[in-house]
């Protein structure tokens, strides 16, 4: 049976097709060579604050098994390869002296991806403070911004060159929303008044990096951010005016000050009391040029007015939606609305999808090494139509990562879910390529006709 494609789906010349993870999700060995803890290891050894307990101190066991897992992204094909550098390896104690041992791995590293044809796009922070600074008051400091700028200028000597797409912050609102306003994530804190504080002195260190690289490097820096579309769920005027909050304190909160230089007027409305009086200088720190911005897609969000706190708007379930292990409904359409969205209100920054991927219930590795994936398959192709459509419409969308290249740590809900096109057993570590890698393979082998 011949099928038909009623549609060419290849991608632009030049389109970087990649994988994405995070250092304190699949190195493990967060203490070794010299490297201090983060906020994540106190955390995750807290009891209680991780599903069954888990933590990070094994994980995927990256930090010894690098080298395999840059041959299996050769194997697949992988053009690109996005990653995070935990800050507490390169300074354990936050600032001051370098652990020249953790410089080297992550260097290491680099090299074995170029050797491999294969683009590193480093991300400085995905959420692992030391826990040094968090000692210091951590993102409720305002010298985080210092703090922050010289950590990066330390890899912006050691690695530019070799790196050329560096990423400040990794996804600013989950840090504060998890971290500083409902307790879910390191460092837990629950506080109205803490998370803008955070979110701005995150943004201000964001601005400080950016300033720092225009001193020492000469490629592309940038941010990358969540976006999740807000949908309302009705045309009343509460709905609407839930929508707008939540779509303008998720979506809008980071962006604004960083492309435009100004808060959205909704977050005054939405922490009241808790918003903080920003400074011209602060905003003109924050607003930065960058060369392009990361956004990380998964779902979005059908929204109505109610008495959660502090935002009075929730998310309602969509009984005819399909819905992910994590609980997040596939809605591909919003991935196109949210990247036409961007282009639209900020205009014609290039763009990475730098996260894209589901979790769903995988079987046990089958005889023969199969790790049968469709629902995640479909998810991806899905996604990536999604994305060949804005492109369609003129949006600058120049790579994808998928999220993830290996199961690894959720964070707070431990292993318990797998976003990998990679398998990983966690008792032997062993690593097996799912259907969908291999699927991926195929679609960066096409160049997105086979999709
Ligand atoms: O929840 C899936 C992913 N979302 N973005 C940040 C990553 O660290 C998460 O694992």
């Amino acid at each position: 049976m011949h099928l038909t494609q009623d549609k060419d789906y290849r991608f632009p010349e030049g389109f970087l097709w990649g994988a994405a993870t995070a250092a304190h999700q699949i190195e493990g060995s967060p203490l070794a060579d010299g490297a201090g803890p983060s906020i994540w290891t106190r955390f995750a050894h807290t009891p209680g604050m991780t599903l069954n307990g888990d933590t990070g101190d094994v994980a995927c066991d990256h930090y010894h098994r690098w080298k395999e897992d840059v041959r299996l992204m050769r194997e697949l094909g992988l053009q690109a390869y996005r990653f995070s550098v935990s800050w507490s390896r390169i300074l354990p104690g936050g600032t001051g002296r370098v652990n020249r041992k953790g410089l080297d791995f992550y260097s290491r590293l680099v090299d074995e991806l170029l050797a491999n044809g294969i683009e590193p796009l480093l991300t400085l922070y995905h959420w692992d403070l030391p826990a040094a600074l968090d000692d210091r008051g951590g993102w409720l400091n305002r010298d985080c911004a210092d703090w922050f700028a010289e950590y990066g200028s330390v890899l912006f000597r050691e690695l530019d060159g070799r790196v050329k797409k560096w990423v400040t912050l990794n996804e600013p609102w989950v840090i504060t929303d998890g971290g500083y306003l409902h307790g879910a994530l390191a460092p837990g804190h629950r506080n109205r008044y803490e998370a803008p504080i955070a979110s701005h002195n995150l943004m201000r260190a964001h601005g400080a990096a950016v300033q720092a690289y225009r001193a020492e490097g000469r490629h592309d820096i940038g941010l990358v951010v969540n976006i999740e579309p807000k949908y309302p769920a009705s045309d009343s005027s509460g709905d609407l005016a839930a929508t707008r909050r939540a779509h303008a304190y998720m979506n809008e909160q980071y962006l604004h000050p960083a492309l435009l230089g100004r808060y959205p007027d909704e977050l005054a409305e939405i922490f009241g009391d808790a918003w903080p009086q920003v400074s011209d200088a602060d905003m003109r720190q924050i607003r930065q040029p960058i060369d392009f911005i990361g956004i990380n897609y998964y779902t979005r969000a059908v929204t109505r007015a109610d008495d959660s706190w502090p935002l009075r708007a929730g998310s309602v379930r969509q009984p005819l939606g399909t819905y992910t292990e994590t609980g997040w409904e596939v809605f591909p359409q919003g991935l196109t609305d949210t990247l036409v969205w961007f282009r639209d209100t900020y205009g014609d920054l290039p763009i990475y999808v730098t996260e894209n991927g589901a979790a769903f219930f995988d079987p046990p590795v089958a005889e023969g090494g199969r790790v049968r994936d469709p629902l995640r398959i479909d998810y991806l192709r899905k996604h990536l139509r999604a994305i060949h459509d804005a492109i369609a419409a003129g949006v600058d969308v120049r790579g994808y990562m998928a999220w993830s290249l290996l199961d690894n740590l959720e964070w707070s809900l431990g292993y318990s879910k797998r976003f990998g096109i990679i398998h990983v057993d966690y008792g032997t570590l062993e690593r097996t390529p799912k259907d969908s890698a291999r699927w991926f393979s195929g679609i960066i082998g096409s160049h997105g006709r086979a999709l």
